[in-house]
Order: structure tokens, then sequence, then C-alpha cells
């Protein structure tokens, strides 16, 4: 049935896992909301399972009842797949839509995308964000940490409703307005980069574990369990914890063991590589980190390549679980350092004068790589980051010096022992690379001088000279 006078506040188009619980959580929040979903099948189900919510809940048969059932200007959410998908609801709302209205993309859509789609609707007076939403299920259901780009002052339309909807961290809405077009489409990509890279170092503790000391799942669980309790304290060491203490209720066998060890990927963790290169920043954990899935997949080679490369004098991984808390949070914060510098390279390259601080804020709570240490990371971005980078900070530099002891000693041993670490492995060549004041790339450029005639800058002082290689 259409809803053309009853008026709901926003819109949401794509009622999905993220959908229907964004959906609800404005319900709950107080804004009437019009849905719509292509299949809709889905629409009448979700009704059906609203319950007290559903009077808040305006069902819209087509997009136009959709579009009907709003006050102006209109704001509707769309939340679908990325790509293809978005780009067909626009076209199926746009000529519905009167100037002023305003169409937000709250999945996890390629900045560029967001950007070129910004643009294009602009010229017809509609307005678009990027709105990254990160959380899952649970999140969207009740409260998660909301970037978002577009124009500052049209956000103002909305920005009781996207507050409201939000996690609190002490009171203030993780919520925040990072900058124009994609801004805040390209801090959920880090997110999810930085998300990758804490995924995988999580991951290689646990194979240094259950490969390297024979223990199991659960056992491996249990310590997870403790450290969420320290300063590794995180929604990604907390589920660990609980992903790995959960028994397979079919074989009675702790629950990772029936999974299949190829990771899925739907491109953000690659998309925040490709960008970084572009931008000429290497976040090498992210890159360790889309990696390991890459290879992750190639399971029948795996398998080969265990039974040919076979260890036969491998030693056994001796180190204590201190040793390896305290790697884990060397590499993490090197991480975190990769994800600032790359955003604050964004931020100068499209001119979005982006607050690093309000990003650590903004991942304090509700998001999937909160932590204890982002209100930290805030606090010293906030202090100054000297070179921009957070590992040069007083408060980290300090806490770096004895974790990345531990760090290298977890990178040595696992390699004797031959057990793969290349997101630990990516942090301390970065960490190492950072802290040597001579390095070797004057061999590189003497090497690229020799064969292109590049020249280089000479340590006594001026720059395109060239070296004596064909005397
Ligand atoms: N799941 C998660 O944890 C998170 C997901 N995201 C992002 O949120 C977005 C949605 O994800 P999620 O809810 O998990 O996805 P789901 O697969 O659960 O739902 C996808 C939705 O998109 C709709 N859809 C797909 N293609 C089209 C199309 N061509 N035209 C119209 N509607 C279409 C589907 O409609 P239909 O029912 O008709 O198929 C469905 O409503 C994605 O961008 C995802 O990356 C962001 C943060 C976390
Ligand atoms: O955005 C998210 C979390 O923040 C989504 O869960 C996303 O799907 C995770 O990425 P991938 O599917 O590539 O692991």
């Amino acid at each position: 049935m259409a809803h053309e006078t009853v008026h709901a506040r926003i819109g949401l188009v794509g009622l999905g896992v993220m959908g229907a619980n964004l959906a609800l959580n404005i319900a709950e929040n107080g804004f009437p909301i019009a849905v719509y979903n292509r299949t809709g099948s889905v629409t009448d189900d979700f009704m059906a399972s609203a319950g007290d919510l559903a009077p808040a809940l305006l069902p819209a048969k087509t997009p136009q009842d959709l579009v009907a059932s709003l006050q102006s200007p209109r704001a509707i959410i769309i939340m679908v797949q990325a790509g293809g998908p978005v780009d067909a609801v626009i076209e199926t709302l746009r000529p519905h839509l009167e100037e002023g209205d305003m169409i937000i993309d709250a999945g996890n859509a390629n900045f560029h995308d967001t950007r070129r789609r910004e643009a294009a609707l602009r010229e017809t007076g509609i307005r678009f964000f990027g709105m990254g939403v990160s959380g899952g299920e649970e999140g969207a259901r009740h409260g998660p940490s909301i970037m978002v780009g577009g124009d500052p002052a049209a956000f103002e339309a909305i920005r009781d409703i996207i507050e409201a909807i939000s996690a609190k961290f002490k009171g203030t809405p993780c919520a925040t307005h990072f900058g124009p077009d994609g801004a805040g489409h390209f801090v959920k990509t880090v997110h999810n980069g930085i998300e990758y890279a804490d995924m995988q170092m999580i991951a290689e503790v646990y194979g240094l574990l259950r490969d390297g000391q024979d223990r199991d799942a659960p056992g491996i669980g249990a310590l997870f369990e403790s450290w969420d309790k320290g300063p590794l304290s995180s929604y990604l060491v907390e589920i660990t914890g609980k992903v790995l203490q959960a028994t397979d209720p079919e074989t009675g066998r702790p629950m990772v063991e029936m999974i299949v060890d190829s990771a899925g990927q739907k491109g953000t963790g690659r998309w925040t590589a490709i960008e970084a290169i572009t931008l000429g920043q290497s976040p090498s954990t992210i890159e360790a980190a889309v990696a390991a899935r890459a290879w992750s997949a190639a399971k029948p080679a795996r398998i080969d390549g265990a039974a040919l490369f076979a260890s036969t004098d491998a030693p056994a991984f001796t180190l204590s679980d201190d040793t390896l808390e305290q790697a884990l949070l060397a590499a993490k914060i090197i991480a975190y350092d990769q994800g600032f510098s790359l955003l604050a390279a964004a931020s100068e390259a499209f001119d979005w004068d982006m607050d690093l601080a309000d990003c650590a804020e903004v991942w304090r709570a509700g998001c999937i790589i909160r932590s204890t240490m982002l209100d930290e990371m805030a606090a010293a971005i906030r202090e100054g980051l000297p070179h921009g980078q957070l590992i040069f900070a007083p408060r980290f530099a300090a806490r770096l010096e004895t974790a990345t002891t531990a760090l290298r000693r977890v990178v040595a041993e696992a390699a004797l022992t031959g057990l793969p670490v290349p997101a630990f492995s990516a942090a301390l060549a970065y960490f190492d690379t950072m802290r040597q004041a001579r390095g070797t790339a004057d061999v590189i450029q003497a090497q690229r001088d020799f064969f292109g005639a590049h020249g280089f800058a000479r340590t006594d002082g001026g720059v395109g000279h060239h070296g004596p290689w064909g005397a």
C-alpha cells in the first residue's frame, strides 16, 4: 500500500542484514521511516518481524511510493551491495526526486564511485552523501560508528537522525562528518583496511599457538579472552576469544576446526591497498593482510605445498603468551600508524581537511576496530604527531620500545619454525625502516642512474647528479 498522506522523516532502500537493522534502529530512535526492498517479500517479512516498531515503519511497494512517503526535503538511505546495485537504485529513485533532496549511500562504496555520484547528482540539485557504517548487524541495530562525507550544510538536515542512531563513547556520538564527497567512505575503507590487518595479526597469533605449541582452540580462545581485559582490549580480540571457544553442535569439535581456511573479501581491504599505492603510501600491514587472504584462497596449492616442502627439522615455537601479547600490541599500533598516515595523505590529495583525531574518536565505539587504545590515539593525535606518525608520539613510542622487542622475537622465531606471520613481519620491517637514519635507497638510486640516467641527490649537496658508471 502506498503512503501518499503519511510522511516519514527518512527512507531506506535495501532491507538486507544492514539495512533492516539500521531501519529498526532509526524507528526505535523515534524517527518514522519508509522502507523499500527490491524483492517485495523481503519487505513483507521485515514488517512481520518488526514487532512494536512496526507502527514507525512505512513499507513501500515501489521506489515511487517510497519517495511519496517522505517529507520534503527527502532523505533516502541506500543500503545495498557496492557497485552496480547502488547506481541501479539511484536510477530508480532519481526521476521521483526534486532539487534539495538527499541520497545517502550507507554501504561500503569505493570512494571514487562516491565522488563520481556526488558530482553527477549535484548537477541535478540532488545532494549525495557517502556514509560509511561499521559495526555489523549488531552495530546497525543498536549503534554503529558512522563516517559521513558530503555537503556539510546539507548534512545538518539529517544530523539529528545520524547522531541519534550512532554508538556513543561516554555520551559522545560516534558519527562524524569528515569532508565533502568521498571523505566518509574513504575513512570507512581505511577502517576496513585496519580491520583486515588486525584480524590477520590475531590469526597469526592463533597459528603460532596452534601449530607451534600444539594448543587447542578453546585454550587459545581463553587466552584471547584474558587479553581482552588488558591493553589489547578490543572488539576483535573479544570476539576471537568467543569464536575459538565455540563448539560445533554437529560434531562437538571446536567450531573453528570445521571452517575451511580460505578467507572471503568484498573489496575494502584491497581498495585501501590500491589507493594507498596510488597516493605514494604503503600500509604494509594492510597489504600483507590482503595478500594473506588471497593466499588463503589457494587451498589446493597449499595442500600440495605442505607435502612437497614438509618441514622435518623445524624447532618448536617457545615464546611465552606475554611475549605474544606484547608483539600483537606493537604490530597493532604500527597498523594504525599506517592507516592514519594514509588518511592524512588522502585528505591532502583530495582537499578534505580531515582531522585525524576525529577518525580515531569516531572508531572508539560501535565499529569493528573499536579498542581501548583508540581514545589514547586520539589524544596523541591532538597533542601533535611528530612527522605525522603515531609511532613517534611519546606515549606510543615508549610502549613500542619494549613491545617491538617482543615483536622481533616472535617474527624471528616464527621464521625459524617455518610458520607464516606476514602481517607481523610487515609491521616489524616498517618499524625497523623507520628507525634507520641511513637506509639502503642510495644503492637503488645508483642503480636507477646506471640503467636509466635518472639522476640522484648527493649527500654533500645538489640534485640531478650522475655517477661515473661508464668509466
Ligand atoms: N554485513 C556487514 O557486516 C556490513 C555490510 N556493509 C555494507 O552494507 C551494504 C549492504 O550489506 P548487507 O546488508 O550485508 O547485504 P545483504 O546481502 O544482506 O543485502 C543486500 C541488499 O541489497 C539489495 N540489492 C542488491 N542488489 C540490488 C539491486 N541491483 N537493486 C536493488 N537492490 C539490490 C538486496 O535486495 P534483494 O533482497 O532484492 O536481493 C538486499 O536488500 C554493502 O555495501 C556492505 O558492504 C557495511 C558494514 C557492515
Ligand atoms: O564493513 C564491514 C565491517 O566493517 C563488512 O563486514 C565487510 O563485509 C567486511 O569486509 P570483508 O567482507 O571484505 O571481510
